[in-house]
């Protein structure tokens, strides 16, 4: 980050959960020097303190406290990122963890929210979309407070992959991924540009091939790229340790970056639930929706990514039901 940009008070990030998302996410913050005193909880006290130990002599780079906290250690945190979590296995979806993980947030979330009431929550546990709708419940928190890194994951690699294909910085594309950090997300093509042109005017000013198929594998390896990192490595933390940072910086620097983050509200009529779009981050959080102008077959794409996601939520909370309200449910007799 820029010296002109950088906060200078003090500003306390707390990451729950030391495994592999949470300290390189807290590498990534100390080489970026955004925060001046990083808190690392985890219920492995001991590894976490390892990791600290370890993190604090990167910490010469930029003048940073690390340490190893409890609950709270999060009051006046600027922002508290979740990645405790079991993550998944070769194979597995993210919506797979998502009873194990539930659970772990009923825990986790109270006790942020009882010692950070004005703190920011940031969730990067998956299945992302359903937790981000679970912290949001849990916590009582506004809307605009409880933020999960969502579908930017997957522009940030879709943007690697359009730039790779055309041959420019992936800053220079514009293009977004919205819908479920998982598999019904979708690639906005209707309104990617390079250069202030659609693709296909693009290839046109350039002279080059507009290669649909191409195209496609981008998305399609975007969509993708975790189930190939697992398969190969066993987990990803660099993209998104990378990714949680730079939905920081605008909340630490007030700056009204528009990111696709995930946060609760409804959604081509899909009421009630978490999902990615565009929207304008500053200091209150991610506040202010972008709307897209998206095609018929987009806003479909993107309705049937939301009731995926509402379906999970739906389950879960029948799962959660006591055994004798589910009882009643199924007594019950039909009425006349
Ligand atoms: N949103 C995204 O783009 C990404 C999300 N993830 C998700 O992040 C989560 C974490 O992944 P990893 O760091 O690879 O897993 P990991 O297994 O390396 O770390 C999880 C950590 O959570 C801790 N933990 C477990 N229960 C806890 C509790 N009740 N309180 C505090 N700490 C607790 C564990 O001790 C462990 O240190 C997973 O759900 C994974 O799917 C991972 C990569 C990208
Ligand atoms: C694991 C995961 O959610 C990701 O890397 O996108």
């Amino acid at each position: 980050m820029p010296d002109s940009k950088r906060p200078n008070k003090a500003i306390k990030v707390v990451i729950v959960g030391a495994g592999s998302v949470g300290v390189t996410t807290a590498y990534a913050l100390l080489l970026d020097g955004l925060a001046s005193d990083i808190v690392l909880i985890d219920i492995d006290r001991n590894r976490a303190l390892g990791e600290v130990m370890d993190l604090s002599h990167a910490a010469h780079l930029h003048k940073a406290r690390v340490r190893v906290g409890d609950y709270e250690d999060c009051e006046n945190a600027a922002a508290v990122i979740i990645t405790a979590g079991v993550n998944q296995k070769p194979g597995q979806t993210r919506l797979d963890l998502v009873k194990t993980n539930y659970a772990l947030f009923r825990d986790v979330v109270p006790r942020v929210a009882h010692h950070a009431p004005d703190t920011i929550i940031v969730v990067a546990t998956n299945p992302v979309d359903v937790l981000t709708h679970a912290a949001y419940k849990l916590s009582g928190f506004p809307r605009e407070r409880v933020i999960g890194s969502g579908t930017a994951m997957d522009t940030t690699r879709f943007r690697h992959e359009l730039g790779k294909h055309f041959g420019v910085n992936p800053r220079n594309v514009h293009a977004v991924i919205v819908g479920e950090h998982g598999d019904s997300q979708l690639a906005v093509w209707s309104l990617a540009t390079i250069s202030g042109m659609r693709l296909r005017d693009y290839c046109t000013a350039a002279g080059i091939e507009y290669d649909e198929k191409a195209l496609e594998a981008c998305a399609t390896r975007t969509k993708e790229a975790a189930y190939e990192i697992i398969r190969r490595k066993g987990k990803t933390n660099y993209g998104v340790a990378s990714v949680l940072v730079s939905v920081l910086q605008p909340i630490v620097t007030d700056s009204d970056a528009i990111m696709t983050v995930s946060r609760v509200g409804s959604y081509a009529g899909v009421e009630d639930v978490a999902l990615s779009m565009p929207c304008k981050l500053n200091r209150h959080g991610a506040y202010q929706d972008v709307p897209l102008l998206l095609s018929e077959e987009e806003r479909e794409a993107l309705r049937r990514s939301a009731q995926s996601i509402k379906d999970v939520i739906t389950s879960l909370e029948e799962h959660l039901k006591p055994a004798e309200e589910k009882a009643e449910a199924t007594e019950k007799p039909e009425q006349a």
